[in-house]
């Protein structure tokens, strides 16, 4: 394995400095951009240019061929979200290597897959997990470990464990948000077996604090980067990332463009799934997948119990 002091103009002080940053994975090195590397490390722009040039090297990033992708795709896991119904929706599960956005209304059932996948990551392979770790970047408190432990009791799994494999980020603004997406990498590097990152509420903070249409601009720009700090997380760990965004309920328009999501265009584009959420009679829910690279749309039906998530 080529270590970071492996790579020319890399000597010990450097290599200190990119891995207090978060850099000491070679392919995170290797799909940062030199600009952030310079200002996150405090290293010259002309000298992270090409440790980043060296970094792709070691790790052969170029072009692959159709069949190479592929192989690569072999190596997705999926990650129940409880309800068979909804599995098979979105493909058989929330996927690794990618970005899975849920939206809706409030009280749509959004934390509660949330807390459900939280979970079920946890579980064995055969049971529809990963046998892995979360990391939940809250941002409007509404972690509940009483809700854990109701779901973890229903999958018989042992409380304390699984609560010892839930990383909790309370993220208390925008700002704050971005730097604990960024710090996962280090919780992986420190051998945290981490799968599945769930953002609780991706877009709150950016719309509480980015308002009017002075502000529209920056905000995307803010959410783009924090974006792709998600999807670098998901190629370079095979991780899934989940993220939940509130959207007014427009009763007209279930069957029109449901795109007038937070995130608007931005993260209509970064996220690989959308769900879209929404409540029906009786404690069910309707789940609409809206967009996805090589699944039909279509439409199911589930219900959130004291259990969790279930047909
Ligand atoms: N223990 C439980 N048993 C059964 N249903 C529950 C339980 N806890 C919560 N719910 C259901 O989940 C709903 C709340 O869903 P959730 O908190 O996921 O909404 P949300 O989409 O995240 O909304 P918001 O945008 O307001 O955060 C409640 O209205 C309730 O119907």
């Amino acid at each position: 394995m080529v270590e970071l002091e492996d790579l020319p103009n890399v000597g010990a002080k450097t290599a200190q400095k990119l891995r207090d940053a978060g850099f000491g994975d070679m392919m995170r090195l290797a799909t940062a951009t030199a600009k952030e590397l310079s200002v996150k490390a405090e290293i010259g722009e002309g000298v992270a240019e090409k440790v980043i040039e060296a970094a792709r090297r070691a790790e052969k990033i170029d072009f692959e061929t159709a069949f190479d992708v592929m192989e690569r795709r072999k190596d997705v896991g999926r990650i129940t979200t409880g309800s068979k119904a909804l599995d098979e929706l979105i493909g058989g599960g929330i996927e690794t290597q990618a970005i899975t956005e849920v939206f809706g209304e409030f009280g749509s059932g959004k934390s509660q897959l949330s807390h459900e996948l939280a979970v079920t990551v946890q579980l064995p392979e055969e049971r529809g997990g990963l046998d892995a770790e979360a990391v939940f970047i809250d941002t409007e408190n509404t972690f509940r470990p009483e809700r854990i432990e109701q779901i973890a009791n229903a999958f018989e799994l042992d409380l304390e464990e699984v609560l010892n494999k839930i990383h909790i980020a309370r993220a208390f603004n925008s700002s704050h948000q971005i730097l604990m997406a960024e710090k996962v990498n280090e919780l992986i590097q420190e051998g945290k077996n981490i799968r599945l990152v769930i953002v609780d509420s991706l877009t709150a903070h950016f719309r509480a604090e980015y308002v009017g249409r002075e502000a529209l601009a920056t905000r995307q720009q803010k959410l783009n980067q924090h974006l792709h700090t998600l999807q670098n997380i998901a190629n370079t760990y095979n991780a899934a990332v989940f993220v939940t965004n509130q959207v007014q309920a427009r009763p007209d328009a279930f069957f029109g463009s449901p795109t007038k999501a937070i995130g608007g265009h931005v993260l209509g584009h970064a996220a690989t799934y959308r769900i879209w959420l929404k409540k029906g009679l009786a404690g069910k829910r309707i789940a609409r997948l809206v967009d996805s690279p090589h699944l039909p749309e279509g439409e199911c039906v589930f219900k959130i119990t004291t259990a969790g998530i279930v047909d």
